[in-house]
């Protein structure tokens, strides 16, 4: 059988120019090096040099183009800064909003500042760098926004990432209707669990194997085929896909949530 990474054709991606946020680690990462590989000339942030940095060597080895611009994207005029730099030297066709993530804590114990920093990072960051996109895509482009299955349903243990993931469903159904007559296409990306190093590291075998045997397909996501839809929706065989939510799940979304809180982690819900 044809393997997932042999589906696109070598240069499928050549010139796109396509800014990955979070692009050193787990899920930006695996974007950012098969958009490369396809043809694109990638811009990647996050926080730390030295994974961006990673990226960059990997890329280089396939020999592809990645332009390491670290930044925090909650300080939206670095953000816009970064993308700007990005764009004015190879032009913008596509932004993959991938940063994000949360902590596991039951709704009645998320303090202020922890509330604040997860709807910063997961949906104020988001809108942020979308707004700036819009003037650098020239003759239309493509947004991405990596969310998390579930949300629209709810989850137990993640509810300020349940509120932020919601807002960047809404936001995304916004921005398509507004920006489609200038052929921006916007969509947002839900993926199951992913067995990324971050995700390992906030997680137990045992959680991760109750998440696998609750995954209608039983084994969780590789973030090689998130990356691989992204591909797919960057490029001209999506033009007419905008304004949706499109899951790479495996079935989570059909089946039960489980309980992130701390107290019940791993346990099935009540
Ligand atoms: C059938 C099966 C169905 C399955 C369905 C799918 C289920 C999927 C399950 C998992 C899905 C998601 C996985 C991932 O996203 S993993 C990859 C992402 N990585 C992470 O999420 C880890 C990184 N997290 C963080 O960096 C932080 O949590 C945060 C996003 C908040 C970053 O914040 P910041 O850098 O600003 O951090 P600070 O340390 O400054 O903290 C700011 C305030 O945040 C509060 N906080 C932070 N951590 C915690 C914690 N662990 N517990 C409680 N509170 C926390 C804290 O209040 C800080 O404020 P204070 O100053 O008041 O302490
Ligand atoms: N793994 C999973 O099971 C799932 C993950 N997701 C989502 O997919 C995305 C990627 O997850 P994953 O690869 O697992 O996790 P990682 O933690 O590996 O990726 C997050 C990336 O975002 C960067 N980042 C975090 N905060 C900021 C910030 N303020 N400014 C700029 N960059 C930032 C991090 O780099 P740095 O620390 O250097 O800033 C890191 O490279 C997240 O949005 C996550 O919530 C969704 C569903 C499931």
């Amino acid at each position: 059988m044809t393997r997932a990474a042999d589906i696109f054709r070598e240069g499928a991606l050549d010139g796109a120019a396509v800014f990955v946020t979070g692009a050193g680690t787990g899920i930006g990462r695996a974007i950012a090096e098969r958009l490369a590989r396809l043809g694109a000339v990638v811009g990647g942030c996050g926080r730390r040099a030295e994974p961006l940095d990673q990226t960059a060597s990997a890329v280089a080895a396939a020999g592809g183009r990645f332009v390491p611009i670290p930044c925090d994207v909650r300080d939206a005029d670095a953000a816009r800064t970064a993308l700007a730099e990005f764009a004015s030297r190879h032009g913008l066709t596509g932004l993959v909003n991938n940063a994000g993530g949360q902590f596991y804590a039951a709704a009645e114990d998320i303090r202020p500042r922890g509330w604040q920093a997860v709807i910063d990072l997961n949906l104020t960051a988001v809108f942020h760098l979308c707004q700036a996109a819009r003037p650098l895509f020239r003759g239309g482009g493509s947004i991405l926004s990596i969310s998390l299955t579930g949300a629209e349903r709810g989850a137990l243990g993640m509810a300020h990432s349940v509120a932020a993931r919601s807002g960047v469903a809404g936001l995304t159904k916004a921005l398509a209707l507004e920006w489609a007559a200038d052929d921006i296409r916007v969509n947002c990306i839900a993926p199951g669990t992913v067995a990324t190093p971050a995700f390992q590291a906030n997680s137990t075998p045992e959680l991760r194997d109750r998440l696998r045997r609750e995954t209608p397909i039983r084994r969780l996501v590789e973030p090689a085929e998130v990356a691989e839809f992204v591909a797919f929706l960057l490029s001209p065989a999506a033009g007419m896909i905008t304004g949706q939510i499109l899951r790479v799940d495996g079935g989570s979304f059909l089946a039960a949530p489980v309980d992130m809180r701390p107290a019940g982690l791993g346990k099935e819900a009540a």
